[in-house]
């Protein structure tokens, strides 16, 4: 035998939970659910370095790209619109200082030939005329790229259009217009008309073009306004500015009396960018909001799987059963995204620093931090809030998608039309009577935000990118240059438009907003997670809160904690008559066992009254839990309960402290629901139990913390190893952290080890009481049938509880190993109630102090093994093998003339002994020489005959074995079975 073999016999060391307070209790569940986070999370490291590296980096590097490919300017040639224009000036003014941040140049032009100089002193005459503005023609041409204008200009020749096309690139806010002149002249004979072509380029980037012009209004304190909607956006500069090319062109052919045909076009500037080309507010957040929303809205997906598989694999469940709370489950969930969270935003910080994009380092680090980190955590926690109505992964994989679809398609409408979340500003545009733009606040629309951080992400991306990218108000086309997003602007933010000074809130709010997000989505997530109905766990009244608050008024009226138990004690006692009408034909025993849990006295292990459970049509789906909790919330439970199964009716029983009851039962005899409802999975439809004066209707979490339980199938982590598994749950039920680490060290230390031999701890002892400890370190996964059942069978006992609930433990392990672990049950029960279930009647047999049989929800049989065997089984069996009859000359009479008995006759001869002396014997098998006699009961005092006579005949020869064995637990289950079904 292997040394873990010889272990098994060794003591149990028993390791209770610690007498400690509720709080402390709870931060060490807290402490365990946490590390088990982090060690999956390091398990699926692929995973998470996807999520906190990998995405980041995707998503700045295609920032970065995008930036780089749009530095080049991006000028086109327009059509000339000249529909919808109205115009009261009727010239181009000199450029004014305010509109511009440069020093300007009202109006290039190209080539400089002593033609185009004349047509601009044309230009410039007339111009003056109207306008009485003098433009100022430069005689120097204008060719260095570099150089500014000090001053503000007048009309300055350039070398060439890709000249005025460069310069305006590197200058984009200091040209106001330029013009660029083609001549053609005819082909020989010079008798056709010239082509004079001249090609206006106008300023998107300022609003030099706009700003002095009807239509609009501009002013220091309210900047500028618009004051009409049929405005051409280039207002009357464009068409002013081609009339007069026009009149000067006419008047500088008409003296020389030639045919000319005049043509223009108009090209705008390059447009005004800032260093990484991002032109103005929208287009930048229109590029790039959704790409920086993507690593966390994976990251909430992952986090959705995570939780969801939990709760699919019923490891939740499993946790919860062992007495985890549910605070302490999602705080953990919390907290290790929130560590998660902070590693993805810093990644991404760093990252924008080290491709040096130009919003990144002209913002504020720890506002940029900030705005991820909660971006991220807001949104896992959006997506703890869906996880509770989801109840397969798969479920949550596609609403966790169908949610990043969402966002990565609401983002850019967002930052574009933020402004919208906090006014009305359908009605900017229409000033009242006194010429005043009402824009009227609105909480209706923003209120939407409480619930979807991803809004407030847009609008601090948009204020940000204003302040750190620079902005072209898309009214007036003013380019603002950009002046770096401080940590101050989050409360002194300038807004691009002075009216929305008074009326938007400041940039710290969309912080806030965040905050209030993550409490209302913790805050649901708890809620719903208690009352939505799963199939894996039992789910809480609608209105469970005011428990609390009941409990509070039970501690006044009871003066106390000691009041209360007291009160508890007292219910657990009463007397709960049976409901309804018995089965007939109700054994004696099973009345009597009603009897006493309707009229229990004492404090006993688990009392069951009247349990019952029926299962309805109702099953899990989103929708169906939905439509559940709604009608939760209407009305009291008022659900179409279509009955489809009554797999427990009105159950009575008691076990009592240091016992062992084994329940016995077909297939759906209604074993495990029984298990199921006294650990809290499922809800009694009537009836109740109690557990050492606890109710299995109102103290759950009580119930839990005292409770071990090993499930029907087996609930364990694949990826967690044995010993890892223990610790978890040691954790759970809040052992002493000295004694897991002993063992610990126990296993990988060699001296510690020896010290270990010399006085096992309690873990490594149960480990190898199953014969697990040199597996201690494999994973669950990786785990046989048996072996998982075997660690789940340990698992049920950590915490020493004083009611173990075992369901089928020792199912499909060998014979071998199921002795080791009835070695282990029958010590571990000393001072402890355990209920088990099993189909191996040896089982039963060996372990049992107590014996029950269910048929179809009903308890058919109790006792002890030896009661229901007298009192069910057939009496005695006695087997006998037949003999060779070799003939003995003193003992036996001579044969007949036909030879020996022949097998036959020798059957019928000892069938009628055994008759002549007990006649109510009955003949059970006879086959290959083999005959079973049953003997009743009630046949006892002929035993002595019957033993003499077969003596006798093995004597002679007749026969050469026979035995006595009384009935097995076996068969009075099978003839108890059997007589059921004969009944129905
Ligand atoms: N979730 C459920 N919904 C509907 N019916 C159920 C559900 N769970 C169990 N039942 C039904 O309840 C009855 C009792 O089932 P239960 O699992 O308690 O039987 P059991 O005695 O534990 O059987 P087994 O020995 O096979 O585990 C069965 O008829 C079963 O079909």
């Amino acid at each position: 035998m292997s040394k873990d073999s010889d272990s098994a016999s060794s003591i149990v060391i028993y390791a209770s939970a610690r007498p400690s307070s509720a709080v402390a209790r709870w931060f060490r569940q807290l402490v365990v659910i946490c590390r088990l986070n982090c060690i999956l999370l390091m398990r699926y490291w692929k995973a998470a370095i996807l999520q906190s590296v990998v995405l980041p980096l995707l998503c700045v590097g295609i920032l970065y790209g995008v930036q780089k490919a749009s530095v080049s300017g991006n000028g086109k040639t327009f059509a000339a619109d000249e529909s919808v224009v109205t115009w009261k000036m009727e010239g181009v003014s000199q450029c004014k200082p305010e509109a511009l941040s440069n020093a300007c140049m009202t109006i290039v032009y190209s080539p400089q030939t002593a033609e185009t100089t004349q047509i601009m002193n044309f230009f410039q005459t007339q111009n003056q005329a109207r306008t009485s503005q003098a433009l100022k023609i430069e005689d120097n041409i204008w060719d260095d790229l570099s150089r500014v204008p000090k001053d503000n200009m007048g009309i300055v020749p350039m070398p060439s259009d890709k000249f005025i096309y460069d310069y305006a690139l590197a200058h984009p806010d200091t040209i106001q217009l330029g013009v660029v002149f083609t001549k053609e002249e005819p082909l020989a004979p010079a008798t056709g008309p010239i082509h004079w072509n001249y090609q206006i380029y106008y300023n998107m980037t300022h609003a030099t073009n706009m700003s002095t012009l009807p239509g609009f209004q501009y002013t220091k304190e309210a900047g500028y306004n618009r004051l009409s909607h049929t405005d051409d956006s280039y207002g009357s500069l464009l068409p002013n500015m081609i009339r007069a090319m026009d009149e000067s062109l006419l008047t500088f052919l008409d003296p020389q009396h030639q045919p000319a045909n005049l043509d223009y076009s108009l090209k705008s500037f390059p447009k005004a960018s800032s260093k990484n080309g991002y032109s103005s507010e929208g287009q930048m957040s229109m590029t790039l909001s959704n790409l920086l929303c993507l690593p966390a809205c994976i990251t909430m997906v992952l986090a959705m799987l995570r939780v969801t598989r939990e709760k699919e694999s019923k490891c939740k469940e499993s946790m919860m059963m062992m007495g985890l709370g549910p605070f302490a489950y999602w705080i953990a969930q919390w907290l290790t995204s929130w560590i998660m969270s902070v590693i993805q935003a810093s990644v991404m910080v760093a990252l924008g620093y080290a491709f040096k994009l130009e919003i990144f380092i002209n913002t504020n680090w720890l506002v940029l931090w900030l705005m991820f980190v909660l971006l991220t955590y807001g949104m896992t926690l959006l997506g703890f809030v869906l996880t509770t109505f989801c109840q397969k992964s798969g479920s949550a994989l596609a609403f966790g998608f169908a949610a990043v679809v969402g966002v990565l398609v609401a983002m850019p409408i967002l930052s574009m039309s933020w402004t919208n979340l906090y006014i009305d500003i359908s009605s900017w545009l229409s000033p009242d009577a006194n010429g005043n733009v009402i824009i009227p606040p609105t909480v209706n629309t923003w209120i939407v935000g409480l619930f979807f951080p991803f809004i407030h992400f847009a609008r601090l991306w948009s204020n940000i990118g204003v302040a750190a990218l620079g902005s072209v108000d898309y009214r007036t086309g003013n380019y603002t240059e950009p002046t770096g997003f401080h940590w101050n602007n989050l409360t002194e933010f300038t807004f691009e438009h002075a009216e929305f000074e008074t009326v938007l809130p400041q940039p710290v709010t969309a912080l806030s907003s965040y905050v209030i997000n993550i409490v209302i989505a913790a805050l649901l997530t708890l809620y719903l997670d208690q009352v939505i109905p799963n199939e894996h766990s039992r789910s809480r009244s609608v209105f469970f809160f005011f428990g609390g608050i009941g409990r509070l008024f039970r501690l006044i009226r009871h003066g106390g904690a000691a009041g209360v138990a007291r009160a508890k004690c007292a219910d657990a006692q009463k007397i709960i008559p049976y409901d309804g009408v018995a089965p007939e034909n109700e054994d004696s025993d099973v009345v009597a066992e009603r009897e006493r849990a309707v009229h229990c006295q004492s404090q006993v292990a688990i009392r069951i009254s009247n349990l019952t459970k029926t299962y309805t049509r109702n099953g899990p789906g989103f929708f169906k839990n939905l439509y559940l909790t709604l009608c939760c919330f209407c009305t009291a439970r008022r659900r179409s309960n279509k009955i489809i199964n009554k797999a427990v009716d009105r159950l009575n029983l008691i076990t009592e402290p240091n016992e062992l009851f084994a329940l016995l039962g077909q297939n759906g005899a209604g074993k495990s629901t029984t298990m199921q409802m006294l650990y809290g999975v499922t809800a009694p439809s009537s009836g109740n139990a109690f557990l050492f004066d606890r109710s299995i209707n109102n103290d759950m979490g009580e119930i839990r913390a005292d409770m071990g339980v090993c499930p029907q199938h087996d609930v364990l982590f694949n990826d967690l190893t044995c010993w890892e598994h223990l610790q978890l749950y040691a954790g759970i039920k809040d052992l002493p952290a000295k004694a897991l680490l002993a063992s610990l060290n126990g296993g990988k230390d060699e001296k510690e080890s020896v010290k270990e031999n010399q006085r096992p701890t309690w873990i490594r002892s149960r480990l190898e009481a199953v014969q697990l400890w040199k597996d201690r370190n494999t994973m669950a996964g990786r785990l046989s049938g048996g072996m998982k059942r075997r660690l789940s069978t340990i698992i049920s006992t950590i915490g020493d509880p004083q009611v173990l609930i075992l369901d089928e433990p020792t199912t499909g392990m060998d014979p071998i190993h199921r002795r080791h672990v009835w070695t282990f049950l029958s010590q571990f029960k000393r001072g402890r109630s355990i209920l088990l279930t099993t189909h191996s009647m040896e089982e039963a047999d060996a372990l049992g102090d107590k014996v029950a049989i269910m048929v179809s929800g009903h308890l058919k049989a109790i006792g002890n093994t030896t009661r229901l065997k007298n009192k069910f089984g057939s009496g005695y069996r006695v087997e006998l093998a037949l003999g060779n009859f070799i003939p003995n000359s003193q003992t036996t009479p001579a044969p007949n003339q036909q030879g020996w008995p022949s097998q036959k006759q020798l059957e019928q001869e000892m069938s009628d002994a055994t008759h002549a002396i007990i006649p109510e014997s009955v003949l059970l098998d006879q086959s290959g020489g083999m005959m079973v006699f049953g003997i009743p009961l009630q046949a006892i005092e002929r035993m002595a005959e019957l033993t003499a006579m077969l003596e006798r005949s093995q004597a002679q020869g007749r026969v050469k074995q026979w035995g006595i064995a009384q009935t097995s637990l076996e068969e009075v289950f099978l003839s108890l079975i059997r007589s059921s079904s004969d009944a129905h």
